[in-house]
Order: C-alpha cells, then structure tokens, then sequence
C-alpha cells in the first residue's frame, strides 16, 4: 500500500508519485492579459502567436529556475516541479516542487494493482447515487451559445471557438478517491492520468488522451487532438463512424486549425519539425479523434517542457482560432470559470524535461461532490444539437468511472446500497442525512458566474 501521493500522473512514458511540498509555485505564469483589440491586418499577422511568449512569462520560468536550485540547495538531488497551469495563464499556477518523488512504469503499475478483483473492487467502491445533477450552462444555453460563437464568425476573423461546460453532481456520500482513480485508471488504461490535490482540499482526476508537451533532450512531441465522434457498441457501426469521421470536412478543418497554430508556434523554435499531412484516427474508451503526432528537435536546449508547453497553451484544441479573440468569445458565451479545466497538467525537472497533458475528460472532487468538464470545437458548419451531444459522449469517460449512466445522470448503473430499498428511496434517504438540499448557484469556483453573459 502507499500513502496518499501529494501528485500522480502517469503516461505510457512514465508514472510519478510525489510526496511532500518543499515549495509552491502559484504565480500565474502571464501576469496581464492582453486587452488591445487588434485591427484585422494586425490580427493576421500575430493569430497564431497572440504574443505569447511575454516578459511576464520569462520572469515566471526564471523563479522555477530559482526554486529549483533552493531545493537542490536544500538537499534535493534531482528536484521536480509538478502540478497544472489554468486554462487562462493570467491566473496562478498551481506547481510544487515536493521533497520526495518515485519514478515507475505504469504498465507494471496496472500489472499489479489492477487484477480482476481489485478492478470489481474499485467499480462497487466508487459507485455512487447521484442525487442533483446540473449541467452549466444547461442545455439550452448551451446551443444558444453554439449558435451566438456561428454568428459571431460571420462578423469577425474568428474561425474557431472552443465552448465547454461543467457538470455538477451531487453524490449520496463521499467517493473514495483510492478507489475511483483505480477504476478510471482500468477502464482507461492508455492517455494520461492524473490526480493533484488542489488547496481547498478537492482533487482533480482526470484520465486525458491528449498530450501538449513532451521533452526529452532536445526533443520535443506533442499529438493535438480535435474533431470527435462518440464510439458504438457494435464493432461495424463504430468502424464507420471512424471513417465518416476521418471523411468530415467540418472535423477535418477543426483539426487543421489546431494543427496549423501548433506548427506555427513550433517552427521558430525547432531545427526540425514533422507534421503529418493528415490527420489519423485514435481513440479512447468512449470516442474516436482525429490525431497529428509531432515531433521537433529544439534550437534551444535550455528551453524547458514547460516553457514550450506554455508557449503552445491554450492550442486551438481547447480555445480557439486566432487564440486571443477566441479566448474573449469564450469568455463572453461560457457562463464559469475554467479554472484548472483545459488547462495543462505534469511535471518537468531541473533539466527541462517533462510532459504536460491537456486538462480534459477530468473533474474535480470534493467529499460527496464532482464537477465534470467537457467541450467541443465550435466551426462554422457546426451543428448545436451534435456538439452537445459531443461533450455529452466526452463525459462518459468521468461518468463511467463513476458508474453512472451518462444519459441519465441521476441514475447510478452501479448499486452498492443495501438490497430491497427503491432507487427513489435511497435518493430521499442520503438528501434527509445531508440535512439539505444543494444550492448549485452558491458552489464556488470554477462554476461561479450565474448565467450566459452575453
Ligand atoms: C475539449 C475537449 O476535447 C478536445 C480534445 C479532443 C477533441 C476535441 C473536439 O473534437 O472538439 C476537443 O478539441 C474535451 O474533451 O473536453
């Protein structure tokens, strides 16, 4: 058994277990945001860059520079930062360097733990009622801002705008984390898996098939996804919504967006730089995506995973195209926070290496409370009622896990009450000992405004 880990993150290249803060980093990694609305030509020019890459920005990376040599002073031999950077950089970090840490293989990881008994143990621990579920913006709201980003690309030079809501659930008691992350973890076994306990005593879990960063050496790899489909049941039916989906012309576009502000971000900072022409498919438990593995060698051995991955953050894959004015389109639609959704999660060390995975098919859990995020990649030729049904598919991975029934989020499939008592009956139960009912609007952040704004 281990103790509770400060941090876990795992990928098909290697699993971390740190314990113990030496040192918080909760600085936002760009200290303004750029509030100058730019003329079109202007735009253009600088709609792949944005100006991300800021003075702000090199001042938050000398600190890390800094903290790392106080740790190495303090006897920590190969000190690591670990923890997520929020969707929007202008808001704190929240990366540690902590006083112990192991490196393993999670494929001897799941080897060992994740025996059918622990897997069936895992589902029944992390089964749960739910007992309120609230879906911000719901969704009407939802499609009315599917509708206003279209409308706003007929005016404007934006071509892509990611929009993305939270689900809130209330369960009939406390999950055990232990448990459920197993059973994410077993249900999921490729992408990346993470679980950092955030100061207000939550904990973010999430199990993201999306990679922003890796840096070995002076290598780096990054594989955007964008443009979905939700898989199917039988085999033929889901061989054909791959392919319908490798044929879309609206996913296809979607993902070229991505591919093209990541290239353009790369470029001047690689000697070499490989995009796929096209884009291939992968998929996860619960969806099929288009994928462009890259791969660059960097001009600049010094320059850090996390640099590069911030530079790259956030990627058209969960903001938009040109990024800023995305970014102001979501922030006028998107009725919360994000927050720590879709934004970036790892490590890196004192030599620059690491991986940061993109904050997504995650959520953030508090005792008998999870707040689940999903969204989708909003184009010109996008249709409101499929986008919805998008990030519903795309919560399926967090709800799974949680052995609810995605399109009855108030239904648990998973039953570990005791025999003979009524769904309904266990539900008034668990409200009468909660003492009351859940006020949705008073939760805080990340779902904290109270609606669309626009
Ligand atoms: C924003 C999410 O997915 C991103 C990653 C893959 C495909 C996406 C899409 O097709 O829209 C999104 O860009 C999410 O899962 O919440």
């Amino acid at each position: 058994m281990h103790r509770t880990p400060e941090f876990l993150f795992m990928s098909s290249h290697c699993g971390i277990r740190a314990h113990g803060i030496y040192e918080r980093l909760c600085l936002p990694v760009r200290a303004t945001s750029e509030t100058g609305k730019p003329g079109r030509a202007r735009l253009r020019a600088e709609s792949a860059s944005c100006a991300r890459s800021t003075a702000n920005e090199q001042a938050f990376h000398t600190r890390l520079r800094e903290a790392f040599q106080r740790a190495r002073s303090a006897g920590i031999a190969n000190p690591i930062a670990i923890g997520a950077i929020p969707f929007d950089q202008t808001r704190p970090a929240q990366l540690s360097i902590p006083r112990s840490y192991e490196m393993f293989s999670r494929a001897l990881e799941v080897e060992q733990n994740c025996g059918l008994e622990s897997i069936q143990s895992g589902a029944e621990k992390s089964a749960r009622h739910v007992l309120h579920s609230n879906s911000v913006p719901d969704e009407a709201r939802f499609k009315q801002a599917v509708r206003q980003a279209i409308a706003n690309f007929k005016l404007s030079d934006i071509r892509k705008a990611v929009l993305s809501r939270v689900l809130d659930l209330e369960l009939d008691g406390p999950l055990d984390l232990d448990a459920f992350f197993q059973h994410l973890l077993t249900q999921n076994p490729a992408g990346y898996h993470f679980r950092l306990p955030l100061d207000d005593g939550s904990q973010l879990i999430g199990a993201s098939p999306e990679l922003l960063l890796r840096r070995q050496g002076r290598e780096v790899f990054s594989n955007p996804l964008a443009g979905s489909a939700r898989r199917q049941v039988d085999p033929e039916q889901d061989r054909k919504v791959s392919e319908k989906l490798s044929r879309s012309s609206k996913d296809v576009y979607e993902h070229s967006l991505v591919i093209e502000d990541i290239r353009a971000q790369l470029q001047p900072l690689c000697a070499e730089l490989a995009v796929p022409e096209a884009p291939q498919l992968m998929h996860t438990r619960a969806m099929w995506h288009l994928s462009t593995p890259i791969r660059g060698i960097l001009n600049d051995p010094t320059l850090t995973a996390l640099q590069v991955a911030c530079r790259l953050h956030p990627t058209p894959a969960l903001c938009g195209f040109p990024s800023r004015e995305a970014h102001k389109l979501i922030q006028l639609v998107e009725p919360f926070e994000r927050g720590l959704f879709g934004g970036i999660v790892g490590w890196c060390d004192a030599e620059g290496n690491g991986e940061w995975a993109v904050a997504i098919r995650c959520g953030i859990f508090t005792d008998s409370h999870a707040q689940l995020f999903a969204g989708a990649g909003i184009v010109e030729d996008s249709d409101p009622d499929s986008e919805w049904r998008e990030t519903q598919a795309k919560l399926q991975t967090m709800l799974s896990a949680l052995g609810v029934d995605p399109e009855q989020p108030c239904t648990a499939k998973v039953d570990t009450r005791p025999a003979g008592q009524s769904a309904q009956e266990k539900s008034e139960e668990s409200a009468q000992q909660a003492g009351h009912k859940v006020n949705h609007a008073a939760r805080k952040h990340p779902v904290d405004k109270a609606g669309v704004r626009a």
